[in-house]
Parts: structure tokens; sequence; C-alpha cells
């Protein structure tokens, strides 16, 4: 086999340590079950020998302020760099400009608004298909146990070559990196639900995250609300990783404990978006000692570093600024910039000329999914199962209202349907309508549920675990039982004790077109919890959604009276639809009495009928006679089921 079949196989095994293996295949051949052989012990125990080295130059963020129109230069020429196996803290006062330096490292922002070079082993790059972003809030599916959370992202991210087996073995050796055994068989936790602790949830969430090894991690303040134990272990265990797999690791923290401050390689302090020091730790006691701001004894030197450089309280705006530049300045004629500058040139030539298959692989594997539409489908409905079934509350809430929505509607309209007088008639009318309207607001009560997992799932699909559409297909089938239920039960309370309709094929195309009806209503709350993420907002825009299909349904005002705003909504009203076949399929086949008038003719009874025949002559008319007169054709039924 030559080299370039070796490179096949290494690409598409997605495998990370390439050089290594190749230099390693004995009797200088290159064997192809030997490699693959090497590949797999590779895959399971997770080895990456080589990392990658980043390093940034007069790195810029410049927006256009909103308010005043100016450019606003958010970080401003920065520089450092970062070695495999390292851990960077960046550090600054609040609004300092931390989250932004790691989003423009991580390939997050505009690029439209970034100037300056990043580089990748000395050559310029972009981080982004190497790297996972750790967000701040952990975000986590709080019914599922940490085993279970951590062994999903291993089924959707680990390469085809992986054997149940082997992501078994793996999700067990992550457990325990992170120090979670204790609590693997535990339940993340919910509101209701008592779960882990803040620190084993960070724990989880990240191990989660960085499952798979990417070479580089950005993690945005993952000790931010947790106490200094937990914060020390949640760093502590980052800094293993990091050494044991040769990562990059970049996180910005907020106020660490001494202990934790000591885990830490280099450092990067920001103040008002400028660099006041880069380096390893431990010189930056010097430098800040020759600023004239020594640490003070027995003082945690992080915290001497952000009462230093924090200007914010300074009342003074320019004083505060021009103290900022001051300190940025000194850093940037001290001894320690000129090592940093001279680190980046230097690990340009290091790497120059060389071929990296690193940055090669690792950058075609962010760019597709590990699994393919089908097994993404398969796994996210596992998932979705298990959610639905442990997260019972929010059913058995919507149950709750569906029952005490079909009894009130029972005390309206109690056996309604045995009065066959004409006078029933709007009645009937009325039923149908409030049944398909009561039904279809209980899906507002889904938007919190919809908004937690919206985060979810941006983070996971953001981390390349699978696409929308396994997604969509998954959570739409697995609504698809619940809608069912509620449905089954609103009906079966109020259609018999209303005393509806009773032929069954009357009863089944009731059932059919008020679960369509509660699907609808269901994908509306769905669509703008997904374009809405404030929950305030997604709720009133979802009730008004749901007045505002209500008002235009054709019942409350006719079609031919409705202002112009609403008569196209008509058209598209699935309420509307479900409202007049509903009407269709229930009135067809009844036969209602006109009201006998005192005068009689000849003796024969003269009526009056609000539908049908008008001369006074016929005592009853029909349901059709009613459905003609407003214009529902009875043949358009099933064309109504499927709009
Ligand atoms: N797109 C933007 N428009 C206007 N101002 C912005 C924008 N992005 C960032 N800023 C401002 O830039 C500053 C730095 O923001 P950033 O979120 O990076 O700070 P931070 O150090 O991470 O803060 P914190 O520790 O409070 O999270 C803040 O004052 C923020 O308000």
């Amino acid at each position: 086999m030559d080299n370039n079949n070796d490179q096949e196989i290494l690409e598409h095994h997605n495998f990370i340590g390439a050089e290594t293996i190749i230099n390693k295949n004995e009797n200088g051949k290159n064997d192809k079950n030997s490699l693959n052989t090497k590949i797999e012990i590779d895959h399971i125990s997770s080895e990456s020998t080589q990392g990658v080295d980043l390093s940034w130059k007069d790195l810029s963020y410049e927006i256009t302020n909103s308010k005043t129109k100016k450019r606003q230069k958010i970080i401003e020429n920065m520089y450092g760099v970062i070695e495999a196996g390292e851990v960077l803290g960046v550090l600054g006062p609040s609004g300092s400009g931390k989250s932004t330096l790691l989003d423009v490292l991580a390939g997050r922002k505009d690029k439209k608004l970034v100037s300056g070079e990043i580089c990748l082993n000395g050559k310029p790059g972009q981080p982004k298909h190497l790297s996972t972003y750790v967000m701040q809030e952990h975000v986590m599916n709080g019914v599922l146990t940490v085993r279970e959370s951590i062994q999903f992202a291993a089924d959707l991210c680990f390469p085809k070559s992986y054997s149940a087996a082997d992501r078994r073995a793996r999700v067990q050796q992550i457990i325990t990196e992170f120090g979670l055994d204790r609590v693997a068989e535990s339940k993340i936790g919910t509101n209701f639900v008592r779960g882990i602790s803040g620190g084993e949830k960070r724990r989880a969430s990240i191990a989660t995250q960085i499952l798979t090894h990417p070479k580089i991690i950005f993690l945005d303040e993952p000790t931010t609300g947790l106490d200094s134990a937990a914060s020390y272990n949640v760093i502590k265990v980052i800094v293993e990783m990091a050494q044991k797999y040769n990562l990059t690791v970049i996180a910005s923290l907020h106020q660490p404990s001494t202990k934790t401050f000591e885990l830490l390689d280099k450092i990067c302090l920001i103040a008002r978006g400028r660099t006041v020091y880069f380096g390893d730790r431990e010189p930056a006691n010097d430098f800040f000692e020759r600023a004239g701001y020594p640490v003070p004894s027995y003082f945690n030197p992080a915290d001497h570093f952000l009462y230093v450089i924090n200007s914010d309280f300074n009342t003074d705006k320019r004083k505060g600024e021009d103290y900022v530049m001051k300190l940025s300045n000194e850093f940037k004629n001290s001894r320690e910039s000129a090592e940093i500058q001279e680190k980046i040139t230097t690990l340009i030539h290091k790497h120059q000329g060389k071929e990296d298959i690193v940055l090669k692989v690792m950058s075609k594997k962010k760019s597709r999914y590990e699994r393919n539409f089908f097994q993404q489908f398969i796994i996210l409905l596992n998932r979705c199962y298990k959610n639905n079934i442990r997260n019972i509350l929010l059913f058995w809430i919507r149950m709750s209202f569906s029952i005490s929505l079909s009894l009130l509607m029972v005390s309206y309209w109690w056996k309604l349907g045995d009065k066959l007088e004409q006078d029933s008639v709007l009645r009937r009318m009325t039923a149908h309508f409030y049944s398909i309207t009561l039904l279809t607001s209980l899906s507002v009560a889904a938007v919190p549920v919809f908004l937690e997992e919206r985060l979810l799932f941006e983070r996971e699909r953001s981390n390349h675990f699978y696409s929308a559409g396994p997604y969509a297909l998954s959570h739409t089938i697995m609504s698809l039982p619940f809608v069912l239920i509620i449905t089954l039960t609103f009906t079966s309370i109020s259609y018999p004790l209303v005393a509806l309709n009773n032929d069954i094929y009357s009863i089944i195309n009731f059932i059919i077109l008020l679960f369509l009806a509660a699907l609808a209503s269901e994908s509306t709350v769905i669509f703008i919890s997904a374009i809405i993420p404030d929950f305030v907002i997604a709720i009133s825009i979802a009730s008004f959604a749901h007045a505002f299909w209500m008002m235009s349904s054709g019942y409350v005002v006719t079609p031919s009276t409705l202002p112009l705003l609403l008569s196209w909504a008509y058209r598209i009203n699935y309420q509307r639809y479900t409202y007049e076949a509903i009407l269709v399929n229930d009135f067809v086949g009844l036969k209602f009495g006109c009201q006998e008038l005192p005068l009689a003719v000849d003796d024969m009874p003269l009526y009056s009928c609000l539908y049908g025949d008008k001369s006074g002559l016929s005592s009853q008319f029909s349901g059709a006679d009613v459905l003609q007169e407003l214009q529902y054709d009875e043949t358009k039924i099933w064309l109504w089921t499927v709009r």
C-alpha cells in the first residue's frame, strides 16, 4: 500500500495522530492490516499525540456602535501564543472583552469585523473545525443520567469504526477521567427532580462536549456559579485532560481562587479590550512588581491582578482609559512581551515547510456528521422517547387541562345532541368551535419545554452532533402519541356527554380532525419557539397566534364579513378547515325540527324554518340544508382534512 492509500485510510477514519502511526509501521513497510489495527487501538484509547499550537497577532474586533454610530474596538491589537498541552486562563474585569477574544479565536464572530492573524501550528488558519466551544450554561437534558448523556454524545460523535462496545468503553473512561463515577447513574436534574451538584453538572456538560478530544477547547467561564472547591475540580480535570491528550485549552475565568489559579499554565489579563499581561503565570508577579504593583504577601495573585487592572470604578473615564493604556504599553515594552512575540515567530519557523496532517484531517472531520440521517434520527428518537417518558409532568399538566376543558364543555352543552330542534343548530356549531379552540390552546403550555430544548439543540448542532432534519423528525414522531392521547381523552369525555353524532364514521372522523388540529397547533408553537428565544415574547406570540386563528376561523365573524386583513388568514387557517370539516362530519344525516307557528291554514300546520324549505309547509330541515346555507360543501371533507 502506498502513502496515498495510507492517507485515505487515515482520513476515512478521521484519525488524529496520523503522522505518528505512519512512522511507527513495522519493517519500514506500510501494512494495511497493521495500520487499521493501530487506528482501532488509537480510537479506543483516543490517543492523539500531535497537538495544535495556537497563536494570534494584532487581533482586533471592531463594531459600529448602534447608538453613537462610531466605530468601537471591543478588543485591540491582541497577541498571544499557547502550545498544545497548555491551559490558558483569560482573566479580566466584567466587560473587558474575555468572551469576545474567545469568540474571535473560535471563529464565532463576523470575519468582516475581525482584523489580525490567527495561526495554527505557525500557519494562518481558523480553529473552528478543530475546536469545541463550551458555553457558559450547562444546557443538558435533566431527565437523563450522566452516563446516558455522555453515551448519547458518544453514539453521535464517534467515527463509524467505533463499535458499540468501544463507545461504551470510551464513555466509562471519560466518566472516570472527569471524576463522575459516583454519580454516573444519577439524573442530571431538573426544576422538579433533584439532580447532581452544580460542579458535577458542569463537569458532565464539559465531558459531553469534549468527548472526542477536539484539538482546541474554548471554555467560556466554566466555573461561574460554582464554589471554589467545585471550580478547582473543574479546572483540574481540564488541565489533566490537556496534558494527557495534548489539547490546547483557553478558558475565560472570573475570579479563580489561589489554588485554581495555580493550575493554569498561562494567563492573559485583559482590561478594556487591551492585553495588560500575557505569558506564563509565575512571571506575572515579577511584571506587576516592576510596574509598581507588587502582589502583597498571603494574597491571591489573581485577585490582586484583577484589582489592579480594573479601572471601571474610576469616576474620571479619561483617567481610567489612560491608566489601562499605561499598563498595556508597559507590558508591550516588557521582556515578557518580547518573549511572546519571539515565540510566535519561532512557531512559524518550526512548522515551516511541514505538511500538517493533523490540521488537514481534523478540518475534514468537523465539516461533516459522523452518523447518517437515519442513524441520527434513531439515536434522537431514543433520547426523545426517554425524555418524554421521564418528563411526564408536562404531559399530566396538559392532560388535566384537557380533562377540565372537556368537563367544561359538558357542563355547557350537556346532551345537546339529543335536542334536534332548530334552536340547537347554533349551539351545536358553538360546541364544535370551542372543542377545536380549547384543545388547540393547550399546546401553548409547551413553549417553555421547546425553549429549553432549543438551547440544547443549538449547542449540539453547533458541535456537529446532528442536523436539523433528524431532530425535527424525531421530535414530531415522538409527539404524535402524546397529542393523540390528549385528543382521545378530550373526545372520550366531551363527545358522548354532549351527545354528538353517534355514527361510528363520524366519531372516527371527529377524532382524526381534532388530532390534526392539535398537531397543527403544536407545530405553530414549535415554530414560534424556534425563532423567538425569549420565553415571555414567545408565549405572548403563541397566545396571540392562537387568538388570531380563532378570530379568523369564520365562526366568530362569518367569512363574508371578515375584515380584509383577516380574510387572507381565513384562507390558510387550520382552525377554519377543522371547524368546517367537523361541521360537515356532524351535520350530514341529521334532521332538525322547525318551529310550529300558532296559525294554521285549513288545519294544515305552518312552520318557521331557519334553514332549508322556508315556505312554511316543511316541518324539518336537514343538516345538509344548514351546510348548504353556510356554503360548506360536504364533498370537501377529505380535502380539508389534508389541509
Ligand atoms: N456587538 C456588540 N455591540 C456593542 N457592544 C458590544 C458588542 N459586543 C461586545 N460589546 C461590549 O464589549 C465589551 C466586552 O464584552 P465581552 O462580553 O467580551 O466582555 P467579558 O469580559 O466577557 O464580560 P463578562 O465577564 O461580564 O462576561 C462589553 O462592554 C460589551 O458590552
